[in-house]
């Protein structure tokens, strides 16, 4: 199949166990995947597991392509990967930088090919008018989109983004989700986005992939599996799923449900 598959992959930390045998449905080609779920139920830790950069065991296959026992470097050809955190402020031009990621993982384009690549991309992302000025000049916002910018030039198979939005303003949240779709879709790869803002889940991802501290809580059409009762049991909030005037799906959260108390075993 052309896409992801992810079956019984356990990760976790020492002998702690975050995520364990877990199985999502086959995520094809051209696919934008929200990961969602509540703070500390191993978003990043399956983002990191799938790079290869977090121990784990189970089986992973991409493009038809059985990855589970290669490492990190191995799989850096196909797999490209955005932590949570911004990139490190450096005195390298916001250019270099992108130019250096491509670098690191070879797209054998020729390099007058690859600069034309790069103002392109600059260009989809409207980022040109910092492509020249040094990344510790930058906000933490714009060094965000750069750190995008580092990840799309490697065209990789699988992108997996850790909360690519999260120093966004709004107009830049809605910008990234676009061109993350569009790329995705044009270069039939897929995207996994770990994602805290629901509503942009639901406007602009084919799949939703719901994590909860038992594992996998639900996995779908973001439309289909949202409701009132997976918002209880994922995040312990009373809330709703309402339709905007334009007709899309939209998640009205009203309030925090008190933590369940653990029985005394004694
Ligand atoms: N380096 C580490 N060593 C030990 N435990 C860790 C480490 N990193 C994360 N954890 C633990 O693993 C669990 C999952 O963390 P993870 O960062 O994957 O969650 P998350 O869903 O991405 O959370 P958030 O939404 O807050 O970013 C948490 O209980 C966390 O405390």
């Amino acid at each position: 199949m052309s896409g992801l598959l992810v079956n019984g992959l356990t990760a976790g930390y020492g002998r702690r166990h975050i995520l364990r045998d877990l199985s999502l449905p086959p995520l094809p080609s051209g696919s934008l995947v929200a990961l969602v779920g509540a703070n500390g139920v191993g978003k990043s830790t399956l983002l990191r597991a799938l790079a290869g950069l977090q121990p784990a065991s189970g089986h992973i296959e991409l493009d038809g392509l059985d990855i589970s026992r290669h490492g990190a470097a191995q799989r850096a050809g196909m797999i490209a990967y955005l932590p949570q955190t911004l990139p490190q402020g450096s005195s390298l031009l916001a250019y270099e930088t992108v130019l250096a990621a491509n670098r690191a993982v070879p797209s054998g384009l020729a390099p007058a090919e690859l600069q034309r690549a790069i103002a392109e991309l600059f260009a989809v992302l409207d980022l040109q008018s910092l492509a020249m000025r040094r990344l510790d000049e930058l906000s933490g916002g714009q060094r965000q989109m750069v750190g995008l910018a580092q990840v799309l030039v490697r065209r990789p198979r699988l992108l997996l983004l850790d909360e690519p939005t999260s120093a966004l303003d709004l107009r830049w949240q809605l910008k990234v989700l676009q061109t993350v779709r569009q790329i995705t879709r044009e270069q039939g790869a897929v995207a996994l986005l770990a994602i805290h803002d629901i509503n942009l889940a639901l406007r602009f991802c084919d799949h939703l992939v719901m994590l909860g501290e038992e594992g996998l809580l639900a996995a779908g059409c973001p439309q289909q599996v949202l409701d009132s009762e997976l918002l209880r049991r994922a995040y312990g909030i009373e809330g709703r799923v309402e339709r905007c005037s334009q007709g899309f799906s939209l998640v009205l959260a009203d309030r925090a449900l008190p933590i369940p108390q653990r029985e005394n075993p004694a």
